[in-house]
């Protein structure tokens, strides 16, 4: 039997019990759940990924609903465990959910939510913000200033890359990997290849009036093109941004052969799921190619570092922050708590998860829908007309 964990309690006599597993950013899904007679209670344990068993004395013997984290697993136990607490809702604070199985889900008749949108521009942007700090050894040449290594201008002094005029490849072009897209083509005048299951016609739309934007300037134009495999983007790309979701499909989509298809000189970035890259085959490739680089948020046995990647000079690792903006996280915590909270009210679930800014607008009150429900049709769940 776990050991109690440490709570914070809101609205103690609220009608339904909502269970976060962390405290989350901003005041207003606590309010949202209180003004609906929710008694919020907030894991405050000390411990940064919490076990199932942690997780299972949270949920007790009654649990309308639980907002969670991506770093814990979601399996049948869970669920289980949810199940016959008497709840029916679990929300994600995440648009990932790759550690829910979704079918245990199914099973116990659960909703489970996550949190688009919201989180799109703010991971773009970090993906952005990885790509020149590798193209330019933005973090070599600090750590070389902050040593007391500088002594003067040299004109070979951590050159790095130019992007403009380059190739842009974008491996999963969805909310995310568009948005970066058109960042790198309009902000820098890289011309585009990329490869997803789907057409983005909105994001050739863009590129391609962008190019004649720049051309009736008297600008040379910028071009797009859709790979019909993922082998080709990874041949004729300088800079390559992974924004696929996790599954059997992408597990080690980046290994040694795709490594060693890339240029020399190429530009890796995963703001996606560590385990789309064999971090094994990525340490040995960094090695044996020392103009190689990479920009990584997220890590395939997080929270460590595969033996060897901390070393490497050509590497910059940030922890997992990519979609760490004020606006951006508070946001997540709305959506999450909106799922949960529409579930227990038994609203329709909102029919666009990908337009999800009337639930954002702290001005009025959120629309009577579940933001975005992942096994809405699987459970047959009502959609909302709205
Ligand atoms: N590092 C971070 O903090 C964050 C990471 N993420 C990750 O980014 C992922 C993408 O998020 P969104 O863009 O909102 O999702 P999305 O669903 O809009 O885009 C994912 C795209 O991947 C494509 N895809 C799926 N399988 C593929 C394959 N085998 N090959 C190529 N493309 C494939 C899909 O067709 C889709 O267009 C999330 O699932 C999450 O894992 C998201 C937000 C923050
Ligand atoms: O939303 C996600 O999927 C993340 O990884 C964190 O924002």
């Amino acid at each position: 039997m776990a050991k109690p964990v440490s709570i914070q309690v809101w609205n103690p006599n609220g009608k339904y019990r909502v269970i976060s597993t962390k405290p989350m950013p901003g005041t207003r899904w606590i309010n949202l759940l209180i003004e609906q007679d929710c008694r919020v209670e907030i894991c405050t344990e000390k411990k940064t990924i919490l076990s199932v068993d942690d997780i299972i004395a949270l949920i007790g013997n009654k649990c309308d609903g639980v907002i969670g984290q991506l770093t814990e697993d979601w399996g049948d136990t869970l669920f289980a465990a949810l199940s016959r607490a008497g709840g029916k809702a679990f929300s994600n604070m995440a648009v990932g959910y790759n550690n829910v199985d979704v079918n245990a889900a199914n099973k116990h008749g659960v909703a489970v939510g996550n949190t688009p949108g919201v989180l799109t521009e703010t991971t773009a942007e970090l993906a952005a913000s990885l790509s020149l700090a590798a193209a330019r050894r933005i973090v070599e040449a600090d750590e070389f200033m902050r040593a007391g290594l500088y002594d003067g201008w040299l004109p070979h002094l951590f050159v790095g890359n130019l992007l403009k005029g380059q190739t842009v490849g974008v491996i999963g072009a969805g909310r995310i990997g568009s948005a970066y897209a058109r960042m790198m083509v309009e902000g820098f005048k890289m011309n585009l290849i990329y490869y997803d299951l789907y057409q983005s016609t909105r994001l050739e739309k863009f590129v391609t009036a962008y190019g004649d934007f720049l051309k009736s300037n008297g600008e040379q134009p910028v071009y797009w093109k859709r790979a019909s495999s993922m082998e080709e983007v990874l041949r004729e790309a300088d800079v390559i941004s992974l924004h696929p979701v996790l599954d059997k499909t992408t597990y080690h989509l980046i290994n040694k052969n795709s490594l060693a298809t890339m240029k020399k000189e190429a530009i890796l970035v995963n703001c996606s799921r560590g385990p789309v890259v064999d971090e094994v085959a990525l340490v040995e490739h960094l090695k044996q190619n020392p103009m190689f680089r990479v920009g990584l948020d997220v890590f395939e046995d997080e929270p460590f570092m595969k033996p060897g990647l901390a070393e490497m000079k050509n590497a910059v690792v940030v922890p997992h922050i990519a979609s760490a903006s004020k606006w951006t996280r508070e946001g997540m915590a709305t959506l999450a708590a909106l799922n949960v909270l529409g579930k227990i009210k038994g609203y329709p679930i909102w029919s666009d998860p990908n337009r999800v800014e009337p639930f954002l607008n702290e001005n009025s009150p959120p629309p009577a829908a579940c933001p975005s429900i992942v096994n809405a049709k699987a459970l047959g769940l009502p959609v909302s007309k709205l």
